[in-house]
Parts: C-alpha cells; structure tokens; sequence
C-alpha cells in the first residue's frame, strides 16, 4: 500500500499568501510523508493549489503499472480533478474499457479509474470501488474535497483540524509535523470509542469509517455520510435457498475474489497459519495457478514451488504456535513454506516498534508476530501477500458467537433449533470468552442497554480489553457505561435493525465487525504494521461481493449445531466450501484464534522491558493510568503467570510508549 497525507485550508484562516508560509506548508507536508516513508518507497508525489489551500502528497509502493505514469497524485486537466490513492482497485480493467472512450487514461494504475469513475458517476463513484482502499479527492472546479475509505477499513484513514486546516493522512503520526500536539482523550479511553467508534485515543482526532466518506463544500467543515453499510436479512423471512447452492455460492465468489487479487506486477506470497482460513485461501491459490494457469503477481511460471507462505513459529511449548500444522498444509499443496521464529527476544526488541507503527494498544504479541513476518516476506522480495482475515467476520467464526446464536431461534431455516430445545443447549453450551482469564463481561449493565443490544453481549466481552488500571479521577468519565455510549453511537437504523430485523448472531457480526475488527485487528494484525516492511497484505475475504452474499446465509447454517453429540460447526458453508482444497485436518480442525504467547520468564527480557517501561515516571507521565495498580499487574504477570494481568499490562507499556514517541501532553 502507499500513504497519504492532506491538508484543506478551511475557511475563517486563509493562508498568509506570502512565499515563506506557503513554503512553510509544503516542507510539514514533506516531513509528514517522511513519517511513512517506508509505505512507499518507490516514489513520492506532492501537488499543492498554489494559494496554500490545498495540498496533496502520496508515497508509493508500485503494485500495478510500476512506471511512473503510475505515480500520484493523479490529474484529470479536462475537469480539474486531482487524486490521491492508497491501496488496490479490482475491477479497474472493466473500467477502463467501459469508460475509456470519455476519459484519457495515463497510466495502467488500477487507481486511476478513481478519476473516471468519478467523471462518470459523480459522488456515486464510491459504490464502484472494489478493492481495499483509501483515497483523497480535490475537485478544484467545484471546490469539493472528498477523503474516503474502504468498506471494511483494511486501510486507514484518519483526520483533524490544526490551526483551522484540515490534515487527513494514513496514520495519525503525519499530523505532528503540521503542529499537533497529541492529548489523551480520556472521555475516550473510558468509553472505549477508540476501541469502537470513530473516535481515537487522542482528542480531536478521528477515523473516517469503514464506508464513510467526509466531504467539504467551498472550504466549510467537513460533513461525514455513508456510502456503504453492513447488512443482514429480516429474522423472519425463509430462507428459500439450498444448503448445497449456498456453499456452491460461496466457493464461486470466494474463488473469485482470490483470483482478481492474484493481479500485481510484482511478487506475491501468502500468510498461512493453522486455520482454515488462510489454508482456503492457500488452497484456491494453487488451484488458480496448476488448473486455470493463473499467474502468481508477476510470476507466470505456474509452478506450485513458487506458492510462498510465511507462518510465524511462537515457542512450541507456550500453546500458540501453529507452525507444525500450517507446514503439513504448504507440503500437500507442494508450495514453498517458511517459518518465521517469534521468540522472547524477538517479542522484546520489536515491541515498541509495532505499537508506534500500529497506532493501536492490542494486549497481545501475535502482532510482533505479524511485523517479523513482513520483514521476512520482504527480504524474500514479495511485495503483496493474501491472508485469510474477515472470514470470522461474516461466516460466524468466533467461538463467542455461539452464545449469540442461541439466543433466538433461527426461523429463516426450517431445521434449525427450535423453544425449549434450543433454552436446553444454551444451558448445555459452555460458550465462554477465548481470552483465559478474562473478567466476566456485561455485569450491571442498564436494562435500556440490554434492550438496545437485543441482550446479545459481544459489545461487553470486547469491551473488556479497553479496562486498564485506570487513576481514580478518571472516574469522573463514567457516568455513561462504554456499552452505552457505543450503541447510542449507531445510526438510529442500526438500533432499529437489531431491535427488529436482524438475528442475535447478526447484531453480534456487525458489532464485531464495526468495532475491534477494525480499530485493533486490521490496525495492530494489518495494513499499518505489514507496511513497515513494504508488504501489501490483501484479504479475499473482506471483498465486497464474498461478504454481502455470507450475511445472507441463514445463522444456522453458519454455526450448524449437532444434536448427535451436541457440538456446534463454527463457520460450516464455508467450511464445505473450501473442503476441496484443504486437507482433512483443516476441514476438521476447529477456530484457534491467532492469539501470542502470554507467560513468559521472571527476569526475562520482557520482563525487564515491562519493568522500564512501567517506571513511576513514564506510567506518571500518561496521567490516566494508575501506577500502583500497574506494579500489580506486571508482579502477577510474570510471577504468577497470570494471563489477563499480562495482557493489561502489555497494553500499559504500549500506552507509555505511545505517549513518548507522540510526546502526548500527560492527562489532567
Ligand atoms: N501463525 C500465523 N502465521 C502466519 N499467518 C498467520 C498466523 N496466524 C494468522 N495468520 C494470518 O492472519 C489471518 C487471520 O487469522 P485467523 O486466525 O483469523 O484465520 P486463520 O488462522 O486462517 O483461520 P481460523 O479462523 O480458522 O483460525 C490468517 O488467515 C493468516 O493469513
Ligand atoms: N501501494 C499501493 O497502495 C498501491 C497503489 C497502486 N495500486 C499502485 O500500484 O501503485
């Protein structure tokens, strides 16, 4: 992917238009790139309007068309339309046929059809992208600025307002050079709207939602609306489709997207775990290339050996290492495999790294995994790699989302768990949170609140990981439980779908979906932390048409429930739908969420990084964190191998590190 950074002077402070200021803009505009250099390194672009108003800058990683017409910005001279682009564009070649008699193309970038479509289809271009992207557009004739992101967020985007500018970029890091100075927001971090929302972790500050655009008209503030909103079918309407059309429906469209992001024109890698998921992808990849002579990026050999997956071997011992399986995987494929070693130095040395990258306190070392592997895809010179995210998301994945599914009958399948049957397994069914260790979620919660989540209790399990030793005066922040405060955050249509429309598996999809999926997913296990190694990581299952046909499935058949033995099939059409192209230890292999090692060694080099990290002064120097209680916790975590005091204590040292690389004001 690249990165992008904006800035739209709004009305009220024009620019002194005088050369030093101008000057002055452009030079914050380079050092803001500079900040994300590494997601680009192939080129970098700038454009400005020449009256400080607006200006535009782009660092590339050449995916598609590698010359440099394909560098951005992008100008349409005809209508005066600049863009800017970070991510990949499928389709972009039926655009370009379809619309190359009105507009004159540059490039072969996939991301120029941003213009085109634009030219074509006026603000409705957004229901034309498909792909993982996110964009900036400056109609200078009719002074509309646009910044936008994908339907999913595998791309970020966020934005401010500094001295009456509007800065928007890739990562909140590029807003330094322009003068913002970083504070906590703690209304935030209590309510876990960083966790959820649009909001951050620091004030002011906010992400354009997976698909949301902003906009401003003639310089005024910004206006957010949606393009593109995740949808179910009403509870109540029968299913009339086949079991076996809807799993032949899912391979075809899964196949499908795989296939159109086999496109680059460059190297392409996969990262293959124990799961199903990237085992799937894996699978359908090799039968792209040996039955339908699908070219692998720029690699037309069409020899499996030429498959390369990278998996991330944790400690054998520690439980969460999946290496073994995911090698049995690449050998019955004949593809190219490689492990990449996490060990506790590896964990110590990258840890601060991965939090500044990432933006995102995630309690968990499965992300310094994720950087370690980028660094190792890329000395094997791959540049884009597919994974398996997003499956979890629309075929009911989790483990949690049993608990949701038998909340309600399902009265869309006929054969489906029925009253007191389904009152019955509930009771029998232990679904418990996967994190050990975690406190109870979603104790004293409001009975409106319960009302306004049709009971489903995802949103509290995922809040729990925003709960942090907290200094007392933060209390002040709580008059609002963070569940309320999310759900009041819906659109009211939302509210209304999961009060009446939508099943209790449904509502828990979206609300995972929309909120840790990805604010820490996608950002701590994703794009952000791929990048520092220039690695494109594009993930099949988050294409649109995959994904809008999955909700659609009855949640029966999506967690399949065995009265023989009382087990539940998590995610079965897909399971069956991919059954051909994995192995039989996969197909019957249950979810083992990607999760890192937890306990580690007194004394240890972890240990002594929590230990300095976590000093009286860095843990003062936040302001919102409670320094004794955090001395609790590392103790726990290291002596007594408490997993969740770890996690919470991980999270602290992420927040000191944070607050030191930002140089966040301490919170008072
Ligand atoms: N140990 C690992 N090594 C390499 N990549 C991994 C590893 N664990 C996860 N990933 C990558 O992250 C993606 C998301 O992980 P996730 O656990 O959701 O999926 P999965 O492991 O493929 O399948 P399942 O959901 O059945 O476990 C994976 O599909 C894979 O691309
Ligand atoms: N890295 C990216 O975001 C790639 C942008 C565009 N697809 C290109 O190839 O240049």
């Amino acid at each position: 992917m690249c990165g992008i950074s904006a800035v739209l002077s709004l009305k009220g402070c024009p620019v002194p238009p005088n050369e030093d200021a101008l000057d002055q803009l452009d030079d914050q505009l380079s050092k803001s790139l500079d900040l994300i250099q590494h997601r680009g390194p192939d080129a970098r672009g700038k454009w400005n309007s020449g009256d400080g108003n607006v200006y535009l800058g782009h660092v590339r990683l050449s995916i598609v068309d590698l010359s440099s017409q394909a560098n951005q910005p992008f100008h349409n001279s005809v209508d005066d339309v600049y863009a800017i682009v970070n991510g990949e564009l499928y389709d972009d070649e039926y655009y370009r046929n379809l619309l190359g008699s009105e507009y004159d193309f540059h490039s072969r970038s996939d991301c120029e059809i941003v213009l085109a479509l634009y030219r074509h289809y006026g603000l409705s271009f957004l229901s034309y992208l498909r792909g993982e992207f996110a964009l900036i557009l400056w109609d200078a004739r009719r002074k509309v600025f646009i910044g936008a992101r994908d339907r999913y967020g595998v791309k970020s985007l966020y934005y401010t307002v500094v001295n009456n500018r509007l800065l928007v970029a890739t990562e909140m890091k590029c807003f330094l050079p322009f003068g913002w100075k970083p504070e906590w927001d703690v209304q935030s971090l209590r309510e876990c709207g960083w966790l959820f929302g649009a909001g951050t972790l620091f004030k002011g500050v906010h992400s354009v939602a997976p698909g949301h655009y902003i906009m401003s008209r003639d310089f005024k503030p910004i206006q957010d609306a949606v393009y593109w909103d995740i949808e179910y079918p009403n509870k109540r309407t029968p299913e009339l489709r086949s079991e076996e059309e809807m799993i032949e429906g899912v391979q075809t469209r899964l196949m499908e997207a795989i296939k159109v992001r086999l496109r680059a024109d460059v190297p392409l890698g996969i990262y293959l775990s124990g799961g199903i998921d990237s085992s799937a992808v894996a699978g359908m990849v090799a039968h792209l290339v040996k039955e339908e002579g699908a070219r692998l990026g720029n690699d037309d050999s069409h020899l499996l050996s030429r498959i390369k997956c990278f998996t991330v071997q944790f400690d054998k011992e520690s439980g969460a290492d999946e290496s073994d399986i995911a090698q049995r995987t690449a050998e019955w494929l004949g593809a190219d495999f490689h492990t990449v070693p996490v060990t506790e130095d590896v964990i110590t040395s990258k840890f601060e790294d991965t939090v500044w990258h990432s933006e995102t306190p995630m309690p968990d070392t499965n992300g310094i995994g994720r950087l370690a592997m980028a660094e190792v895809a890329n000395s094997h010179g791959i540049k884009v790699i597919l994974t398996g995210e997003g499956s979890d998301e629309s075929f009911g994945g989790y483990k949690d989302l049993t608990h949701e599914f038998l909340l309600e009958s399902d009265l869309s399948w006929p054969s489906s768990l029925s009253g007191t049957e389904l009152t019955d397994v509930a009771q029998k069914s232990k679904a418990t949170y996967s994190l050990q260790g975690m406190p109870e979620p979603g104790r004293g919660l409001p009975e409106s609140t319960r009302r306004m989540l049709n009971n489903t209790s995802i949103l509290s399990r995922l809040l729990i990981i925003g709960r942090l030793p907290f200094a007392e005066w933060t209390d002040s922040f709580t008059a609002t439980r963070p569940e309320t405060a999310q759900v009041e955050r819906l659109d009211g249509r939302v509210r209304e779908a999961i009060i009446n429309r939508w099943h209790p598996l449904h509502t828990a999809e979206y609300l995972w979906t929309k909120g840790f999926f990805c604010n820490m997913l996608l950002r701590y296990l994703g794009d952000n932390i791929d990048m520092v190694h220039h690695v494109e990581t594009r993930p099949p299952f988050l294409d649109h048409h995959l994904s809008e046909y999955a909700n659609n499935i009855p949640p029966s058949l999506k967690i399949k429930y065995s009265s023989s033995d009382g087990s539940f099939t998590e995610k079965y059409v897909l399971r069956e739908a991919v059954r051909p192209f994995v192995t039989d230890e996969i197909y019957k292999r249950t979810k083992k969420p990607y999760l890192g090692p937890t306990k580690f060694e007194e004394n240890g080099p972890l240990h002594q990084l929590f230990c300095r990290l976590t000093s009286r002064e860095n843990v003062d120097a936040l302001g919102f964190i409670d320094w004794a209680r955090t001395q609790v916790l590392v103790q726990k975590a290291f002596q007594e191998k408490d997993p969740w005091a770890f996690r919470v204590a991980f999270s602290v040292c992420q927040f000191v590190v944070l607050s030191q690389r930002f140089g966040v004001a301490r919170a008072s």
